[in-house]
Parts: structure tokens; sequence; C-alpha cells
């Protein structure tokens, strides 16, 4: 058996721009994170052009499926022995194999497959809830319980009642399967995947929006499958009728429409990063919500009380516009002079935001930043509690509330707010890394309070950003406990 290959897609976190993110008119800032779905694929050694996709994580998660062609036209079909189904596996095989055979033809495809496929998907454990693995291992809710477990640690129950933790697995899991057959099918090279902005990535983008609109049978705003491909950005979004002859599955070509040679794609990846020496926290608070639900009460809003929605829409989309730019500006400032950045760090770590003014330094460009980063956080989560009360909709509930109030009050603590459609969720925060530090660290501050919170059920994620751009090309050998995870063929 040859070398496999291996392809990472990251997580996401969507810091500002939730709800506005759906209309083209605005932007959505998302990080994508170190937690990461992979996607490892072997050819086999039979005589069957048989495909066999495995998420060892789960039971009952293997799947069949049998490739059929009549002249140019491949088909992918589960087979009747599956004991489970799943969709976004299956539509992401078809779909990725007639646009390989599109492209490359059906001889160049059909050769590949000819002796068999493995394929074995599998998430961090971040994706899914570990609260059962940590009670069963008697470890408290803390960032170096987590940090214990098994790498892509098996969840004892099927894929259908697993409890996600909104890290967006359905999109990181498309986009490394759709990214990692491109590539084994020949349609990109390897190179798409370890070098930034490039025509087979976007290729690799489009295909994993469809194929995941398709899934999901809706066009979402897509900054979550864009986090997979591109890691952390600046989201604008493709409009919809880009995808739209291909949503009801007429069979036409679908190398044109997917093509990043058509126009019609008109997304937007502006760039964006955190600040160096910063930390984004995650914490899982398990109340759970709806997000179609939630989305569809707001949607209904905007559209009967146009006036005061634009009105909202316009000055919280001006506080995202801010929170971007005065965070990429903090990079900046750190490549400018990287001692000033890393005392003002320093220092800043041990005190309230409140108490920050007192600094010697306080007129520092540095300083400034982060007071503006901390003023806007706090302005964009104001107005979000005040859609969400002209909506009706508990985007950042009062339980949310008290929780974040009581994060962003402790030293070392940037700012934060709640991700996404928000809901019962999830939190997020920034919080000061700084360098060699002897004193308590800002993140071991909030995992302490964290851990003793009793209003909400809150349990830490490991993630931190992924500093790698999306998607990417592994080696197996190099990735802890994925080999093991995927065990062999
Ligand atoms: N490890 C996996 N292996 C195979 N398929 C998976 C895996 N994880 C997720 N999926 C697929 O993704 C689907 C879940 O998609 P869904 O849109 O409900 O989740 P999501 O909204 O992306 O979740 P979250 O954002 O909370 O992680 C599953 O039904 C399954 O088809
Ligand atoms: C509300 C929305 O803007 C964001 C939902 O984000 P999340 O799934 O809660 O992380 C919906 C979307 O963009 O598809």
């Amino acid at each position: 058996m040859g070398t496999p290959i291996v392809v990472s897609a990251p997580g996401k976190v969507l810091i500002a721009g939730g709800y506005l993110v759906l209309d083209p008119a605005y932007s959505g800032l998302v990080v994508s994170t170190s937690s990461r779905f992979y996607t490892v694929i072997r050819a086999e050694t039979s005589t069957t052009s048989r495909i066999c996709v495995r998420s060892p994580q789960f039971t009952n998660a293997t799947w069949d499926y049998n490739v059929s062609s009549v002249a140019a036209q491949v088909t992918v079909e589960p087979s009747p022995e599956n004991a489970s189904k799943n969709k976004f596996v299956h539509l992401a095989l078809q779909k990725t194999i007639t646009l390989a055979v599109e492209v490359k033809g059906a001889s160049s495809v059909k050769d590949i497959l000819s002796k068999g496929t493995d394929i074995a998907i599998v998430g961090g454990n971040d994706f899914y809830s570990q609260r059962a693995q940590l009670e069963a291992r008697n470890l408290p809710r803390t960032l170096e319980s987590l940090s214990k477990l098994t790498p892509f640690a098996y969840t004892g129950v099927e894929l259908a009642n697993v409890h996600k933790t909104g890290l967006g697995s359905s999109a990181a899991l498309i986009t490394s399967l759709v990214s990692a057959l491109l590539v084994y099918l020949q349609v990109i090279p390897e190179s798409s995947l370890t070098e930034g902005d490039n025509q087979g990535r976007r290729l690799a983008h489009n295909l994993a929006q469809y194929v995941h609109c398709f899934a999901q049978g809706k066009v979402g705003s897509g900054f979550d499958v864009a986090a997979a491909v591109f890691g952390s950005h600046l989201y604008t979004r493709f409009q919809a009728s880009v995808i739209q002859p291909l949503m009801d599955d007429q069979v036409v070509p679908l190398f044109p429409v997917i093509s990043p040679s058509n126009s019609e794609w008109n997304y937007n990846i502006g760039d964006f990063k955190l600040p160096p020496l910063t930390r984004m926290m995650l914490a899982d608070v398990d109340a759970g919500s709806d997000t179609p639900s939630l989305v569809g009460k707001v949607l209904k809003w905007r559209q009967e009380s146009r006036d005061t929605a634009n009105a909202l829409w316009t000055t919280l989309d001006s506080l995202n516009q801010e929170l971007a730019k005065t965070l990429l500006q903090l990079s900046e400032l750190y490549s400018r002079n990287e001692k000033a950045y890393i005392d003002v760090v320093t220092h800043a770590a041990s005190l309230s935001a409140s108490e920050w003014s007192t600094l010697t330094m306080s007129k520092d460009p540095v300083i400034s930043a982060f007071v503006k980063v901390r003023n806007t956080t706090e302005s964009i989560r104001g107005k979000m509690r005040e859609m969400g009360t002209l909506c009706d909709v508990p985007i950042e509930p009062i339980e949310q509330t008290k929780l974040l109030d009581a994060c962003v009050s402790l030293p070392g603590v940037i700012g934060g707010g709640v991700p996404g459609a928000g809901g019962y969720d999830a939190i997020w925060l920034l919080v000061f890394d700084p360098p060699g530090s002897s004193e308590e660290l800002p993140s071991e501050r909030v995992g302490g309070l964290w851990q003793s919170y009793t209003e909400l059920d809150v349990s830490p994620l490991l993630a931190s950003e992924s500093m790698a751009k999306g998607a990417r090309i592994e080696k197996l050998a190099d990735i802890a406990g994925l080999k093991e995870a995927v065990g062999s063929a």
C-alpha cells in the first residue's frame, strides 16, 4: 500500500458578524481552530472498486460504497449492508468523483479507484463534548484534563447521538474529505494545499460549499466551510444563486459552476488573524440551541422591522469592522516594535482592564489598541443583546451575560462574546498570553473561574487559533495519535 493522502481542515468560531454574515452586504470575523478534521485515503489491493469509509470514533460508522459507471457517468451507491447512513459522506464522494470525471476523464478516475479505496475520517476531541469521557475517568473539566485524553477518542456512541460543540464538524469534515479526494484523484496538486490562496484551493472551496449546502438542504452563509478551507479571515459570502442550478440535483455538468473561473463566485476572504501573544479560549455551556430556529426568528424580525433592523445592523457592522481592523493593527504594531509590544502584554496580563490606564505606558499605541478591542467587544455584545431583545431570541441570554461579565472582569482578559448565532451554546474569550511568565496566566485564571462556576455547566475546549491557513496536506506520522486512531485498512 502506498503513502496515504492525509488532509486536515480546521473548525471555526465566528467571533463577530453572526446573522449579518448571511447578507453579502456585511462581513463576519471568523477564527479557525487548532482542532481539525483529518481524512486519510489509501489505495487497497482488492479486485473491486469498493470505497470503504470509516469513522473509528463512533459505533456502526463504517460505510461501504460501490462505484459503478455507465459511459462517462460514475455512480456511488451505499452498500445495502451498511448499518447506518451518512448523507454528508455519500454526497462528498458522489460529487467529487463526478467532478473528477469531468476534469480528468472517466478512465483516469476509474483507474485510480480500481483496486478499492479505504478512507478514514476523524475529528479532534473538541468537536464532540468530552464531558462523559472526563467523568468516566474522574477528571475535572480543565484544559489539563482534556490534554490527557487520547487524541480522536472513541465516543462510545453512534454519530447521530453525539453531542457536538459547535465548531462546525460537518464543514470541517466535508472540506477535509473533498480536498483529500481532489488530491487523490489528481484533480488538484498537493501544492494547492501547502500554499496559500490559489486556484486548486478555490476549487476545493467551491466544491465543499456546494456539497455542504446540498447535504444540509439549504444555502447558509458558508463562513464555516470558508474557514475550513482558508483559515481565519474576514468573510463576505457568495451569492446563493451561483449554486442554485445544482441544488435541485439536476444532472448538469458540475465543473462550469464549481470552477474558480466562474465569476459568479463572489465571496471575499479578507486578511485577518488574532494578535500575537494573545490566546482565544472557548467553552461549551451545554445548554445548546437550535441555530436554524434562531436564524428564522431574527430574519423574520429583519423583514418586519426593516428600518430598526437596518440601523442596528449598520452600527453592528461598523463595530465588527472596527474590531477586525484593530486586531490586525496589533499584529502590525508587534512587527514594528516587538519589545514594546511584549512589555505591554507582560504588564497588562496581570491587570484588570480598568487598571490598564494606570500603566506608565498608557498612551502607548499597543495599550490604546487593546483598550479599543476591549471596548469594541463590549459594544458588540451590547448590540447583540439589543437585537436579541428586539427579536425575542436569546442571542446573549442573561445566564451567558453573567458568565461573560465575570470572565471579562478577570485580570488579563481582553474581551469576549457569544460565537455565531449565540443562544446558550458557547462563549469565546481573548486573553493575554505573555511569554515566560512566572505568574498565574490569564488562561489559568479563566480556567479556575469556569471550573468553579455553578450557574451554567461550563466545559472548556482545548482549541486555540490555528495559525496554519486552512486545509492542508499532513504527514500521518506528524499528527499525535492519528495513526493509532485510523488503524490499518
Ligand atoms: N467524524 C465524522 N465522520 C463522518 N461524518 C461525520 C463526522 N462528524 C460529523 N459528520 C457528519 O456531519 C453531520 C453533522 O452535521 P451538522 O450540520 O448537524 O453538524 P454541525 O452543525 O456542523 O455541528 P457542529 O457545528 O456542532 O460541530 C453528521 O450527521 C455526519 O453526516
Ligand atoms: C447565524 C449565522 O450567521 C451564524 C451561525 O453560526 P454558528 O453555527 O452558531 O457558529 C448563520 C450562518 O452564517 O450560516
